[in-house]
């Protein structure tokens, strides 16, 4: 069970390179090359799967957006902060 984080804890624990968007939090992480995306998303997966706190990953060109929220307290705890962490440790 997480608690939602209020407006000024989410602003002050974003980790650098994070925004926030309503009831999420979004990065893009731009690589040199599409299958490197396609790494680092599968990478993020397993990171994902382990917490068992799951983002919304979209593939594009050179580019994965990340976006993580808690569906189940609609909106966004400490789990979306530490996940966001992690991915950033895979690069
Ligand atoms: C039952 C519930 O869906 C699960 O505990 C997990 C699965 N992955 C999840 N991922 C995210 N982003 N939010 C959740 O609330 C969530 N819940």
């Amino acid at each position: 069970m997480a608690d939602l984080l209020s407006d000024d804890e989410i602003e002050e624990r974003l980790p650098e390179e994070w925004e926030r968007d309503g009831d999420e939090i979004v990065r893009t992480y731009e690589f040199d090359a599409y299958l490197d995306g396609v790494g680092f998303a599968a990478g993020a997966g397993g990171v994902a799967q382990d917490a068992f706190h799951h983002p919304e990953m979209t593939i594009g060109w050179r580019e994965v957006e990340v976006r993580l929220t808690t569906h189940d307290e609609g909106g966004i705890t400490d789990k979306d902060i530490e996940l966001a962490e992690r991915f950033d440790d895979l690069q």
